[in-house]
Formats: C-alpha cells, structure tokens, sequence
C-alpha cells in the first residue's frame, strides 16, 4: 500500500526543530516571545482560554474553519505580534483503536491528508507530484513535553500523525483510505496544515493538539460529544500552560 507518510518526509524544509522559535534571552529589556494557540470556532478558543486561565503570554485566536482560514489567520496574527510557538488547536475526529472519544491527541506531525490528485493508480499526495507539502513534523521537544504532562496530569492522551483534511470524513471507506495512507493516523481536523504552513514561513515551531469530539467515519453529527471534548481541551490548558510558558 502507498503511503503518503513516507515520502513526505523527503520533502526539503527549511524548519529545524532544534532551534526554531529558541530567543537570546541574554539581553536585558527583551520581550519574552508568545506563544499563539489557534482555534476554528470561538468555542474552541473560549475551551483553550479557560484551560489557560489567563496565563501570561498566550493568544488564542479563532481563525475560521478549514485549512486556507487557519493559514491566513494565523499569518495575520504572526505578523501583528511576537511568538516563539504555534499550537494548532481544537476538536477533532479519532481513528478507532487510535483515540477515544473525550481524549486528547498530541500530532508528532501534522499530514495534509488530502492535498494532492487522483490518479489512475489512486490518490497520490502533493509531496509525491512534486508540487506541494504534506507533512509538518510538530516540534519533536515540546510535543514529547506536552504529551508527557498532559499524561502525568492523569488525561488520556495519544500522540500520532495528526491529519488535515478539507472535507471531514463521513465513511468507513474514506476512514480506511486515509488510515491505510498515513500509517498510525489518530486523528483528524481540518486547520493544522494550515497553521503549520504559516508558522514554517516564520521558521516558528508547530504543535497540534486535539480533543475527540467523534469518531472518524459514518457521520452521525448528532452523536458528536462536543461539550466533552471541549472539557477536554480545557484540562489541557494548564499543562499548555506549563509546558509553553
Ligand atoms: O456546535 C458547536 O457547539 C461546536 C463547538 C465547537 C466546535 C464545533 C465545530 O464544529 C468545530 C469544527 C472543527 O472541528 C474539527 N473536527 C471535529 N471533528 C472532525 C472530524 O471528524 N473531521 C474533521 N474535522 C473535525 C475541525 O477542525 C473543524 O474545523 C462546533
């Protein structure tokens, strides 16, 4: 089976986790640089900033839904401030056996799941046409970081490739699809690749963190526990807190 999640590795980024968003802190004077947590929907927002309960340092904006609002919003709000770090944030749909409802997902990388053509073969990813990126690694010391907190704090919580997708996924087929396209796939949601583009383009450090609103596949939105994850997102505002400050 191809997968997208292997050739994208090779495509050339100029993000170097192991030093990205990192600041001369020796001068005296110097503005700490923020941290900027990206939401879709205001309840989102309103979830991370309880969570938060007003730590020092934080922006949590909702940027829209979707992959090209979260870009541009993002973009907009890095350009009007001073940030270390971006955190896409949210609600998202969990791939069964990966992520349970009411937990938390913590991306080790953030795939555009769905950005590239079909072809004959099947679908092939942007990365591998040659004509986009697919893959964002999330930064490899903060996600370990926050992950570890988050599960020392007694939250259930999973880390995995998180996916983008402009379409949330309505079927067992497309479930299986996308499962079988990025190996270890937990869950998905539809604005990390997009703030991630726009926290590359600054050299800025990325995360994503999701709570599992639903399952990935037969949409049943009825069944969507919302306010349970939103709950979850704000458990996890203070070891967000700790972690980023
Ligand atoms: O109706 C509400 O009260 C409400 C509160 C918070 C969030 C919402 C949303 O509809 C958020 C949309 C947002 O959620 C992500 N999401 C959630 N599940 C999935 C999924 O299975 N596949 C893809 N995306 C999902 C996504 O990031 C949306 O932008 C409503």
């Amino acid at each position: 089976m191809f997968s997208i999640y292997k050739e994208a590795c090779a495509v050339t980024s100029r993000f170097d986790p192991g030093h990205a968003g990192e600041q001369d802190l020796s001068k005296p004077g110097q503005a700490l640089p923020g941290v900027l947590i990206v939401t879709a929907v205001e309840a989102e927002a309103e979830a991370v900033r309880r969570g938060l309960g007003g730590a020092d340092g934080f922006t949590v904006i909702a940027a829209g839904a979707g992959p090209a609002a979260a870009a541009a919003g993002t973009a907009a709000a890095l350009a009007a401030g001073s940030y270390g770090c971006v955190v896409s944030a949210g609600i998202g749909g969990g791939f069964p056996g990966r992520a349970a409802l009411g937990s938390l997902v913590v991306a080790s990388e953030l795939v555009h799941a769905d950005l590239g053509a079909e072809t004959p073969e099947g679908f092939r990813s942007a990365a591998e046409l040659g004509f986009g990126r697919t893959l964002y690694p999330a930064d490899p010391g903060r996600a370990a970081r926050l992950a570890a907190g988050l599960a020392a704090a007694g939250l259930d919580v999973s880390t995995g490739p998180v996916l983008t997708v402009s379409a949330a996924t309505g079927s067992a087929e497309t479930a299986a699809a996308l499962a079988a396209r990025v190996p270890g796939a937990a869950a998905e949601a539809m604005e990390g690749c997009g703030v991630a583009a726009a926290a590359l383009a600054l050299n800025l450090p990325v995360l994503e963190i999701r709570a599992i609103s639903n399952p990935v596949g037969p949409r049943d939105r009825d069944a969507w526990q919302i306010g349970e994850a939103l709950e979850a997102l704000a458990a996890a505002g203070p070891i967000l807190s700790e972690v980023l400050k």
